[in-house]
């Protein structure tokens, strides 16, 4: 990766200006993520970003399965393991601490080829994933940098930024922006877009304290605290950090609790300053929002830039990670002339209403902790007394999208076999399209079309290891066609839906 500095130095106000492949605006998880997998492809990649550093304070502090597999994808997944914790889920209990709903993850590694459920401190994670940028000698890092104009043109957007240190004026055209600017995204009033409002808006209050001393009874689930006068969450994060997340209500002294000192009253039923240090007390509103268009010619959004939600899944970062994987490989290949610029329109219809599913159940869990009325949510059996219901968690479905073959499948993310040389399939396969195949089937195949498969940048796995066995009997298909996100591009039952998807690359 090339930094600031003499190596690459900004154009100054008239010079010729930089050119790139992608400009992404923003380098927080979600900016670095898109670097890590455009710089992993060699697209000439500008990162452009306001502050000098990361943020040092945590924001998001859980992610699922399926981001530990994108984080596989980039070659980081063993450097982020140490610094995660598995969570044991979450737990609902009312106001007397009784518990409602249980929503437990099971501690072993699942069909992703991963743990259902990490926690994370979001410093550490940044940390990696910008270690994980500077291997790639594609991607140039401007901080300490403004961008204060975006020209759209037929070939492609003229940017033009201020470096904040100096006040020099800068520019570099791209062939693509990706705004990845957080919930005020510049990128997105460039657009103009409006953002669609799911209806969750509350304020509450975010309290990440470091424990002086083990409290064990604390717990390590996360638990919603479902207490209609003054609903609460606690996450075990790291280490000795826990997070509590309390809702304001009407009367709160708003600039007393947004100082460390005047939180410890709102958190006094659980731990006093003989057991923590407070890091820090914020007041934030949660918001549920989804952008309504994603792409605007060449400006793309992603991440909060793109989609806001309230945090009771810990799903807000999962959101922008996912919406990276989705967009990188489609910018690969449009940028390389293998398919069509309107690949890209894809990249909306598809992550919007799955980040909908997601944001839709937040706001419900939302409301389930707010409830006066817990009837609506558990049944009369729980609240006399009786065994907690289970909480069944949403995968939503990705939207419309590229499809080939037998396309009943198409935009599903399957599990993660394990091949028979004992490798993960996605270490094995990288960042490329993969034919999954049960041996048998790929026998019968004519040479002709498995080379045109492998000419067409697929990689070839015929592999009876169960795990390959168990996903092609699920899909109920001889072969499957993954797409370098590892979601399905279509399945394979005969020879001529086999044809199909070799014409579809
Ligand atoms: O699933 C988990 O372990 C954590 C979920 C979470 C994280 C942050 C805020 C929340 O309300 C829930």
């Amino acid at each position: 990766m090339a930094t600031e500095g003499p190596a690459m130095p900004a154009a100054a106000d008239g010079a010729a200006a930089m050119e790139f492949d992608v400009a992404v605006i923003g380098y927080g998880p979600v900016g670095a993520a898109l670097a890590n997998l455009l710089g992993a492809q060699g697209v000439r990649t500008l990162v452009i970003e306001r502050e000098a550093a990361a943020y040092h304070l945590p924001r998001a502090v859980h992610f699922d399965d399926e981001v530990m597999r994108i984080f596989q994808s980039m070659g980081l997944a063993e450097a982020i393991l140490p610094i995660t914790h598995v969570s044991p889920g979450t737990h609902f209990v009312d106001g007397a601490g009784r518990l409602l709903l249980d929503w437990s993850r099971p501690m072993a590694v699942g069909p992703q080829g991963w743990n259902v459920s990490y926690r994370f401190h979001q410093p550490e994670l940044e940390d990696v994933l910008r270690r994980g940028v500077a291997r790639w000698p594609s991607v140039t890092l401007r901080a300490r940098t403004e961008v204060f104009a975006l020209e759209p043109g037929a070939d492609g957007v003229g940017l033009r930024f201020e470096e904040l240190s100096n006040g020099r004026i800068g520019r570099a055209t791209a062939r693509y922006v990706v705004g990845c600017d957080g919930a005020r995204s510049l990128v997105r009033r460039w657009i103009g877009e409006p953002m669609d409002d799911l209806g969750f808006h509350e304020r509450w209050l975010v309290v990440d304290a470091l424990l002086r001393r083990p409290r064990p009874d604390l717990g390590d689930h996360t638990v919603q605290h479902c207490d209609p006068a003054r609903p609460a969450t606690y996450v075990r994060g790291t280490g000795n950090r826990r997070r509590w997340e309390i809702a304001l209500r009407e009367g709160d002294d708003l600039a007393a609790l947004a100082r460390p000192e005047g939180a410890w009253p709102l958190l006094a039923r659980w731990i006093t300053p003989e057991d923590a240090v407070l890091e820090r007390a914020a007041i934030y509103t949660f918001h549920s929002t989804v952008a309504r268009r994603w792409r605007e010619g060449r400006l793309l959004l992603a991440g909060d830039a793109a989609h806001q939600t309230p945090p009771f899944l810990g799903q807000g970062m999962c959101a922008g990670i996912r919406d990276a994987a989705n967009l990188a490989w489609k910018l690969v290949r449009v940028l390389r002339g293998e398919a069509p610029e309107s690949l890209l329109d894809s990249y909306g219809s598809e992550r919007a209403p799955h980040v909908e599913g997601y944001i839709r159940e937040a706001v419900r869990i939302g409301g389930l902790i707010n409830t006066t009325a817990m009837e609506a949510v558990v049944s009369g059996d729980v609240l006399r007394g009786g065994a907690a219901e289970r909480l069944v968690a949403v995968r939503p479905a990705l939207g419309p999208g590229p499809a080939a073959g037998w396309t009943a499948h198409a935009g599903r993310l399957p599990p993660q076999p394990r091949l028979g040389n004992g490798a993960l399939l996605d270490d094995h396969v990288g960042p490329r399209f993969a034919a999954v195949m049960r041996p048998e089937f790929a026998a019968g195949l004519p040479h002709a079309l498995l080379d045109r498969l492998a000419a067409r940048g697929a990689v070839l796995v015929a592999d009876a290891a169960p795990g390959v066995t168990a996903m092609l009997d699920d899909l109920g298909a001889q072969a499957v066609l993954l797409r370098p996100d590892r979601h399905v591009l279509g399945a394979a039952r005969d020879l001529d839906e086999m044809r199909a998807l070799a014409a579809a690359l």
